[in-house]
């Protein structure tokens, strides 16, 4: 079901200095704008996968020349995926991980657009730390698991966090396998099978997406501002062949 009152056509032409800073003025988020940037204009179209829990599949999030440019900014910083518990280097996360600088466009830009698409879900104290890339080569995996911490994270100015919202950026796809699967989520509507773009079949519960460079999934962690939904569990399933790299923004519901 492709819906009219949530097709995404970005107005964030030019980011100047204070543009967003209604939506929180300290800690991490001003970085995203600390830097005067010319962000491209991105048109992307939205479409809900499921209302409840609140799943939305992004056509065209992400430009390819932002595709490349953060791929590149990412590819000196990797370094194996952690857990929430810190762990790193463990099978249950198998891929590398590369945290990017949020003033630095176009992360800045990608940063901006995803909080006017999250505008609703946001406050001003929330932070939105540091976005991630993640890259699997064969055989690598994110087994199924939620976004949100079973406990707050304690933030590093004390507060305690978690992530209310999560955005998962396809940005490269040479791959087989490693679609993004949601065992829990029942899709409302059809078409994005019927293009290919997600499955779901007889053979497993719930929905799985492929990952096609530029487009993005995006869903709420935290409906009650407190609570994690635990239908929101997901995971990157195993890259057979080739090389998936998503980016990981989590926006993070703080204490006030
Ligand atoms: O790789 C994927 O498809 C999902 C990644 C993910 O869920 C995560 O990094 O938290
Ligand atoms: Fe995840």
């Amino acid at each position: 079901m492709f819906i009219g009152n949530i097709i995404g056509v970005l107005v964030a032409i030019c980011c100047s200095y204070g543009l967003y800073f209604s939506y929180n003025n300290t800690g991490d988020v001003a970085l995203w704008f600390s830097k005067q940037t010319v962000c491209e204009v991105q048109d992307y179209r939205t479409q809900i996968v499921s209302e409840d829990p609140l799943l939305v599949y992004v056509e065209n999030f992400v430009s390819q020349t932002e595709v490349s440019q953060l791929l590149n900014i990412g590819k000196t910083r990797y370094s194996p995926s952690k857990l929430s518990t810190g762990t790193s280097g463990d099978a249950y996360r198998s891929s590398q991980s590369a945290g990017l600088p949020p003033s630095e466009p176009p992360v800045s830009c990608v940063g901006s657009r995803a909080l006017s698409l999250m505008e609703s879900f946001t406050d001003a104290s929330d932070e939105f730390g540091i976005p991630q890339l993640v890259t699997y080569k064969p055989g690598q995996q994110y087994k199924l698991h939620y976004d949100w911490f079973q406990e707050s994270m304690r933030y590093k100015d004390g507060r305690l966090c978690n992530r209310v919202t999560s955005i998962f950026v396809f940005l490269e796809a040479d791959c087989t396998g490693g679609e993004t699967y949601f065992p829990r989520v029942v899709p409302t509507a059809s078409s994005l099978i019927d293009d290919g773009k997600a499955i779901q079949n007889g053979s497993f519960e719930g929905i799985m997406f492929k990952p096609i460079p530029g487009n993005a999934l995006f869903w709420v962690n935290l409906p009650d501002n407190r609570i994690g939904d635990e239908r929101v569990l997901h995971g990157g399933l195993p890259v057979h062949n080739g090389t998936k790299t998503g980016m990981n923004i989590w926006p993070l519901r703080c204490e006030p």
